[in-house]
């Protein structure tokens, strides 16, 4: 039996602990030591206290309904969605390039070790950055047709998260079942078991996939920003477009003034792979359109003693489908008690 799935209590993670504390008495908060962070951020007077906490409080409601309405929303699209493309549901290896099939096969073998790995693969791009071929093209192409097609709907979509606002949610979709959940368990983690054991990749549980585009009229660029993922897997699928490389820093622990950036060159067909915690972005496209897979990937293993987003001990709330992959053994009831 699988375990149940938890999220982040979002009234309680990062900097909404402070907020939604304060949210209880404006007048008390004030005088107390948990309203620095929002003093730093230039809050004085009572009139920018009320506003900011109702934008917190917006938040944190945003965020508690986002597991119910994306099952809302994919329930709808269940129901009236027709696909261009029945079969790239379901993951197949006349999808995949032989490159990609012959580094799996290698790391399923009996004398598998991450040196054999590494001379298998095309480079090491940066630090603990992978690439190498994933998807022929001909199935990048249709992928992409069936995106188009169901963008052009009439269904309810969900986009991945705050900071992309033309991607697509593929669990919403039916991705998971017939194609996320076996790339990950089988063809991914026994390359992730080899390069990332360090931070959870033997005992990846979970993932969220989406799609991201950028395109001329729309999004063009992604900030630098970390995951809330163990490992993460980013398949450029195309179309055309110049530009657009992602870089990378440091950890996200390390310090910006002692982070130099590498910048990657990511080609149509090729996975990236690199660890969730590494800081990273896209650069603006300059002409095209550019449509890219992403899987965060998450060990519970890892997260459930420290969250990766706010490296806290997590404090969790039941949450729809994977919702951010922790899981729990000892009910809600001590897990709350924080
Ligand atoms: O656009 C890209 O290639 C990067 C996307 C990304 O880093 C993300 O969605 O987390
Ligand atoms: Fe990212």
């Amino acid at each position: 039996m699988s375990p149940s799935r938890f999220e982040l209590d979002s009234t309680t993670s990062s900097s909404a602990t402070t907020c939604n504390e304060s949210t209880l008495n404006i007048s008390a908060a004030k005088k107390g030591p948990k309203t620095t962070v929002l003093r730093n951020l230039g809050c004085s007077t009572d009139t920018e206290f009320k506003d900011i906490l109702e934008k917190i409080e917006k938040e944190v409601e945003r965020r508690r309904s986002l597991g119910v309405k994306s099952a809302e929303r994919a329930a709808a699209i269940k129901e009236i969605y027709k696909p261009l493309h029945d079969h790239v549901y379901l993951l197949h290896e006349s999808y995949m390039a032989p490159e990609f099939k012959q580094m799996v096969d290698y790391c399923r073998s009996d004398e598998a070790s991450k040196e054999g790995l590494l001379s298998l693969m095309q480079t090491e791009a940066a630090a603990r950055v992978f690439r190498f071929p994933v998807f022929k093209k001909i199935f990048c192409d249709e992928l992409i047709e069936e995106m188009e097609h169901f963008e052009q709907s009439r269904s309810p979509k969900g986009r991945p998260n705050t900071m992309n606002n033309y991607g697509i949610l593929l669990n919403e979709l039916g991705f998971d079942e017939g194609f996320i959940i076996p790339l990950r368990e089988q063809y991914l983690q026994p390359l992730t078991s080899l390069l990332y054991h360090d931070c959870g990749g033997c005992y990846l549980d979970s993932h969220k996939a989406f799609m991201v585009k950028y395109d001329m009229h729309e999004d063009l660029d992604l900030s630098y920003h970390y995951d809330n993922a163990e490992v993460t897997l980013n398949v450029s699928l195309g179309k055309d477009f110049t530009e657009g490389n992602l870089y990378f820093g440091d950890m996200r622990q390390v310090p910006l003034s002692e982070t130099a950036c590498t910048e990657v060159e990511h080609k149509v067909t090729e996975g990236i792979l690199h660890r969730g915690q590494h800081m990273h972005g896209a650069l603006p496209i300059s002409s095209g359109q550019r449509w890219n897979l992403i899987v965060w990937m998450r060990a519970s293993q890892e997260r459930n003693k420290l969250c990766p987003m706010c490296n806290k001990m997590p404090t969790l709330v039941e949450g729809e489908g994977f919702a951010d992959g922790f899981t729990s053994d000892i009910g809600m009831s001590l897990l709350q008690n924080v």
